[in-house]
Parts: structure tokens; sequence; C-alpha cells
């Protein structure tokens, strides 16, 4: 089956994320490829709702796949969740006359976008767009890499003073409620202990862990805790830790939203020009409410339903890597 698409709608949505300006270029250049004429929906289903659709060309992306942020700006729209915003976000969307859309974000992104394709029959398809690497489907969503290079870039730094005071350091990582990004990140910084919602081994092992280190004549420490863990973030934790160990003297870095700026990664940028071309061909091949992922290095689609309901599991190998490395 092939769909006839002659204006097509793109979007950034959610959480931004470092690559997302890659995607957007690789979306709007295959559609000048195709022949489809394409429109950017700005701050996402917000601008939708709001009649912010403006026409693109190839030109209107250059020198951007070098770029943090998302030209097209991201919002998280409350109004969009409500029937009466979509059913606005509807009628902007005839009056522009698109056919199609394609929207760059994450799972919540993708059930907004489901509700849309149910409620008004808008053919869409998703591209993966977040630094939490939180969606099935896919083994990598776009900004991912680029956030985890952010975090070992910092924590080195970290490393460093924790190195000379000889201190225990606890440093905050996002994710929401998923740990990829502080388990890998973790490793790659040569973190003492990892702490992740999907893995959690309590305060007593975090005891034990710091009590070995003592031993085994480590005289500095770093923590890296995920944010959405059961235990609470990095300060809660600190200060648990302190109340059973007062010797020790914790310093808490929570590095919040320098984990979503910077220069995408080449990783980022090859991945969301993949998906970006991948997506306008996933939607001229009639396909509609799919996601369009990687899976072991080749182009994959999973339905937006899976994507948001299922959930890629943590790799065993990985925290038997970090605990036999960080002895
Ligand atoms: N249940 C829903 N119904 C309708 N729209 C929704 C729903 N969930 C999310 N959306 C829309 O999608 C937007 C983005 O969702 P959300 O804030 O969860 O971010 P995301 O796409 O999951 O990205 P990230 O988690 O990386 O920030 C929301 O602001 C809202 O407009
Ligand atoms: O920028 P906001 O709206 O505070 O959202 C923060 C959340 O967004 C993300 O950066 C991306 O989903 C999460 O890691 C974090 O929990
Ligand atoms: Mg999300």
């Amino acid at each position: 089956m092939t769909r006839e698409i002659r204006r097509l709608g793109v979007l950034t949505s959610g959480g931004d994320a470092p690559g997302m300006n890659a995607a957007i270029r690789a979306v709007v250049r295959a559609c000048v490829h195709h022949g489809i004429k394409p429109y950017g929906i700005r701050e996402g289903y917000k601008g939708l709702i709001d009649g912010q659709i403006e026409p693109m060309n190839a030109r209107s992306v250059a020198n951007i796949i070098n770029q943090g942020g998302t030209l097209l700006k991201s919002a998280r729209s409350q109004a969009f969740r409500t029937p009466e915003g979509r059913q606005t976000a509807f009628e902007n969307f005839r009056s522009a006359d698109l056919d199609a859309l394609v929207v760059i974000g994450g799972d919540g992104s993708f059930t907004g976008a489901t509700l849309f394709e149910k409620e008004f029959g808008i053919p869409v398809v998703g591209i993966p767009g977040t630094i939490d690497n939180d969606i099935f489907g896919t083994d990598y969503t776009i900004g991912y890499d680029t956030a985890l290079n952010t975090v070992i870039e910092a924590v080195d730094k970290i490393r460093d003073t924790a190195t000379s005071h000889n201190r225990l350091f606890f440093v905050e990582v996002m994710g929401r409620d998923a740990g990829f990004i502080a388990l890998n990140s973790g490793i790659g910084c040569g973190a003492e202990e990892i702490l992740i919602p999907e893995a959690d081994r309590g305060i007593d092992h975090l005891i034990k862990s710091l009590e070995r280190s003592d031993r085994t004549g480590k005289t500095s420490s770093i923590v890296l805790v995920a944010e959405g863990g059961k235990d609470g973030g990095a300060f809660e934790i600190a200060k648990t830790l302190e109340a059973k160990l007062p010797d020790y003297e914790a310093r808490v870095t929570v590095l919040g939203h320098i984990q979503r700026g910077g220069r995408p990664s080449c990783f980022d940028r090859v991945l969301a020009s993949r998906l970006g071309v991948a997506a306008v061909k996933t939607l001229m091949a009639g396909n509609s409410c799919v996601m369009v992922g990687v899976r072991n290095n080749a182009v994959a689609l999973t339905p937006f339903a899976e994507a948001i309901s299922k959930h890629n599991a943590i790799d065993d190998e990985l925290l038997e890597v970090a605990d036999i490395v960080s002895i």
C-alpha cells in the first residue's frame, strides 16, 4: 500500500533533546526529495492548537544539524490532553491542508499522537527524541548519546575535586523513571556505585560498598543516582547515608538541564538523519501510529501502543560490569 502525501507537518514535543534539529532537517529534506511540501509546527502540540504552522524548505533547515535544542521549539501542552484542545488542533491541521504528521518526542508525545489519529484519522509517525532512552522498540533515542557524553564530561570534573579532597560525591542525573543514563554514564565515568530505579539494592548495599572501598584503599567515591528512584534523589540519599555513617561528609551535585543541551554527538546526528528519512518513507508506505527506531542497527517500526506500554529492560550484563570494574 502507498499513500499520497502532498503536505506534511512536523513538530517536536516534550523535553527537547540534542539531535532533534538533525531530525527536523532530515524530515524536511526527505519531503523535498519526494516532492512533498513540508510544514513546521512550532512549540509542539501547543503550536498546533495556536495555529503556528509555517511552510519550510530545504534551506530553512540549513546549518542546524550541529545545533542542540530544537528550531521548532518544544512544549508540554496541557490543552492537547483535552478533547477540546485536540479538536482545535485538528481544525488548524485541516485549515493548513496537511495530509500527515511527524511527531518527534517521547512516550507522552506518542500517546497524544495516538489519540489524534484515533479521533481524526490523521496519519502520524513518531521519531523517538528524548535523552531518557526510555522508549520500547528502539535501542537508542535521539539525544541519549549526547546526554551520556555531557554527563561523563561533568563527572570527570567532579572526579578531580573529589580526589583532591578525599570526598564522597553523589551526582544525580536525569532519566525520569528510567536508569539508562545513570547506568551507562556511570560505567563510562568509573562511578563507584550506580543507583537506578530498575535495580534498587537499597541503602545497606551502598553502605557495604563504601565500607569495602575504605578497606581497599579508595580515598574518594562517586555515586551516580538516577532521578526517580524510590529512595529519593541524591540529596535525600546523601542525608540518609550521613545519618548512618556520620564520618562521611558527602557533597551533592544535581546535573539537571545541562544534560538536555549542547551540540549533538555524531551518533545522534546520524541516528536522527536516518530516522527522519525513515519517518517520511513510512508515512508514504501507508503506515500510521508507528514509531521508527533502530534495532540491531537496522530501522524498525514499532506500533505506538507497544512503544508506550512496554519497557526496554536494563541489561544485566551492564550491571555486572559496573560492579566488577568499580572494585
Ligand atoms: N495522555 C495524553 N493525552 C493527550 N496528550 C498527551 C498525553 N500525554 C502526553 N500528551 C501530550 O504530549 C506532550 C508531551 O508529553 P510528555 O510531557 O510526557 O513528554 P514526552 O513526549 O514523553 O517527552 P520526554 O519524556 O522526553 O520529556 C504533553 O505535553 C501533551 O501535550
Ligand atoms: O524540563 P522539565 O519539564 O522539567 O522535565 C524534566 C524531565 O524531562 C526529561 O529531561 C526528559 O524526559 C527527564 O529526564 C526529566 O525528568
Ligand atoms: Mg516521556
